[in-house]
């Protein structure tokens, strides 16, 4: 199976090493490697300062390692130019964040269109994208209502939407449900599994093992290190999600990061 994301040994080191005592520098990464194959739903999970926005930022290229390298569909991101990274950006990654981010005045529909209209797709084939997105996540109801008409639900699966109807080559969703009740939050993780089945890979950070439990392989970060993996393989995503907890509970997470 094709790699999508390699990560290799990836150090982030914030504030300054220095020569005297006392300089304080945190160790965000420490030697973090691990790949995602296509097709894969992968979560990262960890406690609080463990180091899964940083890790994310890195992948998305949005800050960049101390030192390792990141490869994303066959791209060193590590060592991109800048103006080369906002274009891979908006290509090949799809971003949906805990607030769905989406423009106040544009409609649903158009939210999504955007996304296609930036990165130059024929206007004759937007409205075909769009439909086909929308029918995936549910959504085609909303389509004419703003943000604001919408549920944090709709919200949320429309920002799913505008996320993979540029067929980005990987989708990297940071605590998506974070704002959801528990309802909402399953209807997204269900379109988020729907969405992976129908192919699309995605690198979902969260410290819920609930939501962990939807993925398909999930890695467990502590002080900047992963720490332990678990893979779904045949197993009921109830069976999973008690695997999860107890890796979460071994690890020491305190009641409040397993929420
Ligand atoms: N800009 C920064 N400058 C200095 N230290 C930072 C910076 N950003 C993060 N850190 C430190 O790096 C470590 C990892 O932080 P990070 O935000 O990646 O953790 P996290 O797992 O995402 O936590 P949370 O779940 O609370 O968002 C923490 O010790 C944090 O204090």
């Amino acid at each position: 199976m094709e790699t999508v994301l390699q990560v290799h040994n990836v150090q982030k080191y914030y504030g300054s090493k220095g020569r005297g005592m006392g300089t304080a520098m945190t160790k965000a990464l420490d030697g973090v490697s691990f790949d995602v194959r296509k097709g894969e739903f992968i979560a990262i999970m960890g406690t609080s300062g463990s180091g899964k926005s940083t890790l994310l930022n890195c992948i998305s290229t949005i800050d960049r390692p101390t030192a390792g390298q990141i490869v994303v569909d066959g791209r060193d991101v590590t060592s991109m130019r800048q103006r080369d990274l906002s274009r891979f950006r908006r290509e090949r990654l799809g971003f949906v964040f805990q607030d769905s981010n989406l423009l106040d005045t544009l409609t649903g529909e158009e939210n999504v269109a955007l996304a296609l209209t930036i990165n130059r797709v024929s206007p004759k084939e937007i409205p075909g994208r769009v439909e086909q997105v929308a029918a995936m996540l549910d959504v085609a109801d909303v389509l004419k209502k703003y943000p604001y008409q919408m549920s944090g639900g709709q919200r949320q699966r429309i920002a799913c939407a505008r996320a993979i109807v540029t067929r980005p080559a990987i989708v990297l969703a940071d605590e998506p449900t974070g704002a959801l009740d528990s309802k909402n939050s399953r209807l997204l993780l269900g379109s988020l599994a729907d969405l992976n089945r129908q192919g699309a890979t995605i690198l979902m950070v969260t410290h819920d093992s609930y939501a962990a439990s939807w993925s398909s392989r999930v890695l467990f970060i502590k002080d900047g290190r992963i720490f332990n993996e678990l893979s779904r393989g045949d197993e009921s995503r109830q069976q999973f999600f008690q695997k999860i907890m107890d890796v979460v509970s071994f690890m020491g997470g305190e009641a409040a990061d397993v929420r």
